[in-house]
């Protein structure tokens, strides 16, 4: 199955350890949670947290959220005990932190033979080598990790992150080359609305799917930003009907706005229009 042909919109980390925010969750509007064993969880708390959260998916009750988990990683003491923990709890993917070449996501594969892998894309080693992590045959989904990347660069944090776009577009190329989800990192600031919708359109703008998001307040902006526009589906629906009318007349080409159509626009528009079909039967459940 299409690994894109359900909404990544809105991606909400919830720290493993964090029992109310775990139930909080199964009521919140998101397309997708990332329940995190990793960063944000102390490390004395980390067993616990394991333990907490295969029972907390093992309850159930996410609806249709798309449920991810991150695991340690395999070079800490916490990592293969949190696959073994998760593994049948009913996770839909796996997410591994810092992922730099194959042989790691070979390593994971063969510890959960069932569940689809997403990567964290965050160091400088990770990202040049993400043509050859977008292709392995187990991966599903890249998540930007875009705090240790600009901790690994060395870069300042700007409102047009400009030290981050070569990063983030070289991942988009090859999630898009190999047909994987590609999901924005997090805005850090999660009570400025104002900068979170502006980093949210321009991730949108590059082609992400979605945002990962920290916080609850960050929901609706995400949900509205990456989901397609009334006035995007009225052009789509105007550019198929035209374009099948200039088929019928003999035509390869129509006219809608003063701008050109063709089939390639003609696929953007029939993607939109998907787009839109899956948030509404997602909303509708
Ligand atoms: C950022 C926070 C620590 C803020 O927590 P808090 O002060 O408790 O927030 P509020 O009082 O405003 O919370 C209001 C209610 O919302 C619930 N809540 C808060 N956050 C979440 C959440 N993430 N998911 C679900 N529910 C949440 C609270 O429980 C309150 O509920 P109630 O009491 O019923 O009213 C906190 O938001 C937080 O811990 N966020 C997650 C931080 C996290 O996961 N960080 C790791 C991921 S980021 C990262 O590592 C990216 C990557 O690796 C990189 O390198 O960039
Ligand atoms: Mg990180």
């Amino acid at each position: 199955m299409d690994p894109r042909a359900r909404p990544f919109r809105s991606v909400l980390y919830i720290p493993g350890s964090k029992d109310r925010a775990l139930d909080k969750a199964r009521g919140l509007p998101v397309d997708a949670i990332i329940f995190d064993l990793e960063d944000a969880v102390a490390v004395e708390e980390k067993p616990a947290a394991r333990t907490l959260l295969a029972e907390t998916l093992k309850a159930g009750g996410y609806g249709s959220r798309f449920r991810i988990v991150r695991v340690n990683g395999f070079d800490t003491p916490w990592g293969r005990d949190d696959v073994a923990a998760i593994a049948g709890a009913g996770a839909d993917a796996v997410l591994l932190p810092k992922v730099e070449t194959t042989a790691q996501l070979d390593d994971l594969a063969a510890a959960i033979p069932d569940v689809p892998l997403w990567a964290m894309m965050e160091t400088p080693k990770g990202i040049l080598n993400a043509e050859a992590l977008a292709a392995h045959p187990r991966l599903e989904g890249f998540v930007m990790g875009t705090n240790d990347l600009a901790k690994e660069l060395g870069c300042r944090f700007r409102p047009d992150r400009l030290a981050l776009t070569a990063s983030l577009t070289h991942c988009l190329l090859a999630a898009r080359a190999h047909g994987i989800v590609a999901v924005d990192g997090v805005y850090n600031a999660f009570k400025d609305e104002a900068g979170l919708k502006a980093e949210c359109e321009q991730g949108r703008d590059l082609g992400f799917d979605g945002k990962t998001l920290i916080h609850p307040a960050q929901i609706a902006i995400a949900n509205a930003a990456f989901a397609p526009t009334e006035a995007e589906i009225d052009l789509a629906r105007r550019q198929i009907a035209a374009f099948e009318e200039a088929e019928r007349a003999g035509q390869g080409v129509a006219v809608v706005d003063g701008r050109i159509v063709e089939n390639l626009h003609i696929v953007t528009a029939r993607e939109t229009l998907a787009k839109a079909a899956a948030i509404a039967e997602l909303e509708a459940v």
